[in-house]
């Protein structure tokens, strides 16, 4: 049953409380199973890979099975509709002409004194693509993690994506890679897919990134990898926070929420609105859709345990609320979406309006649809293709400009009881040259 409360009631605690799903500590033996699995993987490379694979995934490979054939990619296109291959066309190209736009490029600048200041961008050499594929299969997620890769310009692009249960990794998937231009898969999930690409084994290289979204177990793993190599975000378990008020639609309202729940049974799906009746129609809405879904047991459980609706006020309250939340997902589904969006602080993306539900975002709209959770959004924002890409600043001092600064940075030198620093510099404005008085 999805819960209603109403403002008077501890909201801030509730919604701390699902915000906090996935580093509370009921999730504390999942992290000591992750660690577990990281240190086997580093020790022991394949052969840990391939026991963790056995023992969550249920599948028995030898280590030169892990990767993925060519021709088992083009055997994908037979096993897949020309309406999915289009889809995925089509998908890829809105994705890919978003993620364009926002190249960074590399600059410089040329002051005074022939003082050139400037960024340089380039792309990371290996980059580590996660495609979930426990409960569902992701070939959107695919595009989202490989396009921006591939616009970044990175060398090397590995994927892993879990082998699935019984018939393999998901033909969806294999042919949505191929579109994307990966080739390099394999068929590793969970933790141990996260250490090997984050330490390398005798068969999965190491890489310098890893991206893509994830249940807790991965989201864990890749907290932890962090400083070995780069990651994302905290793409965790999935969350849709919808503020409405009187004219939304209850029958939308209600299956948006499902639409997140059913990723996860710690996917968490929360309605803050501002009318009570619009409350009760949603809360009518989803049990009977969960009704007719019978089988969707994890969705229950997440709307069981992390669904939530809230009567508030007004919309500033609503916006207060989803701000401390800081949601992956910010439906707004208000008369005056625009009007509300400048209350919005904190959320991985925002969807305006009656006509936008989140589903457009995560299939083809082309923003990313790897977005921070549990409250990640704070700090954190959609994978891009700035994820791919570092910057080195570039400095160019000539001798005139080194002269006018040399007394600064000797002071600032001294100041820090750093002697050398200073003399690098005095050696160099010194008018004989020598280094005797140093
Ligand atoms: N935030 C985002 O941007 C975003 C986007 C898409 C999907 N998601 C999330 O991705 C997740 C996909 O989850 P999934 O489970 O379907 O696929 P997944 O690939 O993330 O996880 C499956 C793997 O988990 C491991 N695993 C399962 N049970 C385990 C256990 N008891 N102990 C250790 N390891 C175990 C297995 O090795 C398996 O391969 C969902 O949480 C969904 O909400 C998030
Ligand atoms: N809603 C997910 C992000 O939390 C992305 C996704 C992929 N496919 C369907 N949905
Ligand atoms: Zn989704």
């Amino acid at each position: 049953m999805l819960r209603i409360i109403n403002q008077q009631a501890d909201v801030r605690a509730e919604l701390q409380r699902i915000c906090d799903r996935t580093h509370d500590e009921q999730v504390l033996h999942k992290e000591a199973t992750v660690r577990e699995v990281l240190q086997a993987v580093q020790r022991q490379g394949d052969k840990a890979v391939l026991h963790y694979t056995a023992e969550f995934d249920h599948q028995t490979f030898k280590a030169d099975e892990l990767r993925v054939t060519a021709a088992e990619i083009d055997a994908a296109y037979q096993q897949v509709s020309k309406q999915l291959i289009d889809s995925i066309q089509l998908a890829s190209k809105q994705i890919e002409a978003f993620h364009r736009q926002r190249v960074p490029k590399s600059w410089v600048h040329f002051g005074d004194d022939e003082v050139v200041l400037g960024k340089r961008y380039t792309p990371v050499d290996r980059a580590g693509l996660y495609v979930p594929g426990g409960r569902a299969c992701y070939p959107s997620t695919v595009l989202m993690n490989a396009v921006p890769a591939k616009v970044a310009g990175v060398p090397r692009i590995v994927m892993v994506t879990p082998p699935g249960t019984g018939k393999g990794i998901s033909p969806a998937v294999l042919v949505a890679a191929n579109e994307a231009g990966v080739r390099e898969i394999y068929r590793i999930g969970g933790a141990q897919a996260i250490a090997a690409l984050a330490y390398g084994t005798e068969t999965i290289p190491k890489v310098d990134v890893i991206t893509g979204p994830g249940n807790i177990y991965v989201t864990i793993a890749k907290k932890l990898v962090y400083g070995n190599v780069g990651i994302d975000s905290l793409a965790g378990p999935s969350e849709v926070l919808i503020i409405a008020d009187g004219t939304a639609n209850p029958i939308h309202v209600a299956t948006d929420l499902l639409a997140q729940a059913e990723h996860d049974p710690m996917a968490a799906a929360i309605l803050l609105t501002t009318d009570a009746g619009l409350a009760k129609n949603v809360q009518v809405a989803l049990e009977r859709q969960l009704m007719d879904h019978p089988r969707q047991v994890d969705t229950s459980k997440a709307i069981a345990h992390y669904g939530l609706i809230v009567v508030v006020e007004s919309l500033e309250i609503a916006a207060q609320f989803s701000n401390e939340f800081a949601p992956e997902h910010l439906e707004l589904e208000v008369e005056d979406p625009w009007g509300l969006l400048p209350l919005i602080r904190h959320a991985g993306a925002i969807f305006l309006g009656h006509s936008t539900p989140e589903a457009v975002g995560d299939y083809l709209a082309g923003p990313n649809h790897t977005l921070p959770t549990s409250g990640a959004a704070r700090y954190a924002s959609a994978l891009g293709v700035e994820t791919f890409l570092k910057h080195s600043s570039i400095i160019q001092y000539s001798q005139t400009a080194l002269e006018k600064v040399a007394t600064a940075i000797d002071t600032l030198a001294t100041a820090e009881g750093l002697p050398s620093h200073a003399d690098s510099v005095r050696c160099r404005v010194r008018k004989d040259n020598s280094d005797s008085e140093l």
